[in-house]
């Protein structure tokens, strides 16, 4: 069926994000996540394994700030520990990826890296891809603002293709203050076999792909549940709020709204894309000692924006403190108690993640809301910042309402 490759794939091979648009985040000292674990040469898990508190987090612990020092294994995506593939040329799907060693269930695959860009810029590329013809497309969606093009510059993970019954899937890691992208196996990959994902929920939208993934219960196209796809298909009623910005999840892993662009995103003809390490059979990925850093997001969602001579002045009150703790108990379930104060920004900032966290990588399967725990604002002299409350002006803005109903509700609440 795969053929072995013929010649080499245009593009810069890279192993870490690269920021064209933006400077990579630093890291704040008081930002830093830092677990509890201790490092026990008898309990080979004691070293930042499935019961560290960042891991279960998807976050990679911070060299220096972790007590397991060099026997630290949650820095996987910092020193690119990624499984060992190889490319292959396929029927009908361009390039793929090769398991190139057993891999085992849940393993980290490697990193989609590429450079990270504003959404605006995605779509501003995958559009002048689209008009240049080429045909393959790889932007996905790092989160609501961000996008990480492979097109040009990118990591081998930009040559998995899409199944509709994968065996691996993405998850976004929190390493070193950035979001990456990583690939990891849904279930035992025996060597030889083409790594696939789902690209349902990273559909940029644009040119639609027949899917030729082969899988009974195929969709027919690539990202065909994803928003980007059923917008583009979909006539709207005025009232179906199904895609509303109410009901766009938060960025996470597997199940949120990655989001590959159409088909026809690549290389533009007049800038000719260069492959380092450049070899024409195949690639393998095995320990290579670099960092690397980003991730997915989804939907093109239009600031809802006014213009200042439309709007009354508001009361805008600073998104302050909720104040309770929150905990994750050990059975998952949330527990709410009064631990909360100015001093534990980095806990609240820690269990919110860790909310985010569990609809994702070891519980995929469990949907939890997010809960948003904001630390109060800090400010010089360690006071938070209260309410600024401006007066509404309410008959102005009864005179903008078309029901009258609603202006008649506002006045009685009013007076
Ligand atoms: C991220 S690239 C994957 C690598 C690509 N095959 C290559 O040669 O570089 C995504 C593109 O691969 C092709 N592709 C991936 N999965 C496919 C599938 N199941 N059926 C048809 N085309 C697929 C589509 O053209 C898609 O835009």
């Amino acid at each position: 069926m795969e053929e072995e490759p013929t010649e080499a794939p245009l593009y810069i091979h890279i192993e870490t994000n690269v920021f064209s648009y933006r400077r990579h985040k630093r890291q704040k000292e008081e930002d830093i996540a830092v677990c509890e674990c201790q490092y026990d040469l008898m309990d080979p898990d004691s070293a930042c394994g499935e019961r560290c508190w960042n891991v279960s987090t998807n976050t990679e612990c911070t060299p220096g700030y972790c007590r397991c020092g060099v026997y630290c294994k949650n820095q996987r995506f910092q020193k690119s520990q990624y499984a060992r593939t190889r490319l292959v040329k396929t029927e009908g799907r361009g390039w793929g990826l090769l398991a190139d060693e057993n891999i085992t269930a849940g393993q980290f695959v490697i990193e989609y890296c590429g450079e990270v860009i504003s959404w605006k810029e995605a779509k501003r590329r995958s559009q002048a891809y689209e008009d240049q013809g080429l045909t393959e497309s790889y932007i996905i969606y790092l989160n609501a603002d961000e996008s990480i093009d492979a097109t040009k510059k990118g990591s081998l993970a930009r040559f998995i293709n899409h199944s509709c019954q994968p065996n691996c899937e993405t998850r976004k890691w929190t390493v070193l203050g950035e979001v990456r992208v990583g690939i990891f196996a849904k279930q035992d990959i025996p060597i030889g076999t083409e790594l696939s994902y789902d690209y349902n929920f990273e559909w940029f939208g644009g040119v639609m792909v027949r899917c030729l993934c082969g899988a009974t219960g195929c969709s027919g196209f690539l990202g065909a549940k994803s928003r980007g796809f059923q917008e583009a298909t979909y006539l709207w009623e005025d009232d179906d709020d199904r895609f509303s910005v109410e009901n766009i999840p938060l960025y996470d892993s597997t199940d949120d709204e990655h989001t590959s662009i159409p088909k026809d995103t690549i290389l533009a003809k007049d800038e000719p894309v260069t492959q380092e390490n450049n070899s024409n059979v195949a690639h393998t990925t095995e320990n290579p000692e670099i960092a690397s850093s980003n991730e997915f997001t989804p939907l093109s969602v239009e600031p809802l924006m006014a213009s200042s001579d439309e709007l009354t002045p508001m009361t805008i009150e600073p998104l302050i403190a909720v104040p309770v703790g929150v905990d994750i108990m050990e059975n998952g379930l949330t527990e709410y108690g009064a631990q909360y104060s100015d001093d534990t920004t980095q806990n609240s900032m820690h269990k919110v993640a860790r909310l985010e966290n569990q609809s994702s990588p070891q519980n995929n399967n469990h949907h939890t809301e997010l809960v948003l725990v904001r630390p109060t604002p800090k400010f010089r002299g360690g006071k938070a910042k209260r309410g600024l409350c401006k007066q509404l002006n309410v008959a102005d803005i009864c005179d903008r309402l078309a029901s009258a109903a609603a202006r008649q509700e506002i006045l009685f609440c009013e007076k």
